[in-house]
């Protein structure tokens, strides 16, 4: 008999914040010396185990902006196979509750007003999440 070894893809949980604030949403640049160097993104970061997608969104605001966010509205769940493993990002848009950034991880922070967010070298993942967002504020009209 042959026997097929099937390996399981491992499966990451990455909520992220789009957030608002006077009117412009907050992209962030990776580091370079982090995977998809200088690619820009919506901050977050990998839940833990038994954390859950709001707890985890909190937490990595907390440590890569050092301010807190309120969730204003879930936006749909977006996936991405990496190959090796397949990214789930979770995205909620959000208002700030504090309002004093200190970068710890990205190396810059822009806000830019909605429609000029597809300018940037996003990751892939991300441009499911950018037009989501606008069918979102679409909606909101
Ligand atoms: N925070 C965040 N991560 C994203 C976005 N889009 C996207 O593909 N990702 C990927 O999701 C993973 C989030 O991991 P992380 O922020 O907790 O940790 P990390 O940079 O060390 O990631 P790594 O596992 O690739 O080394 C990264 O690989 C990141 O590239 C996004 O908009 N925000």
């Amino acid at each position: 008999m042959i026997e097929v070894l099937v390996s399981e893809k491992l499966v990451v949980r990455v909520p992220c914040a789009v957030i608002e604030h006077n009117g412009k949403v907050l992209a962030g640049q990776r580091s370079p010396a982090l995977s998809f160097p200088l690619k820009w993104e919506f901050p977050g970061g990998k839940a833990e185990k038994n954390e859950s997608d709001e707890d985890a969104l909190s937490r990595e605001i907390m440590e890569e902006l050092n301010v807190e966010v309120e969730i204003i509205h879930e936006l749909p769940v977006t996936s991405k196979d990496q190959g090796w493993r397949e990214i789930i990002l979770v995205p909620f848009v959000c208002r700030l509750k504090s309002y004093e950034i200190t970068l710890t991880e990205h190396e810059q922070i822009l806000w830019l007003e909605a429609p000029d967010l597809p300018s940037l070298d996003w990751t892939e993942a991300d441009l499911n999440v950018i037009d989501n967002y606008f069918q979102y504020l679409a909606a909101k009209k």
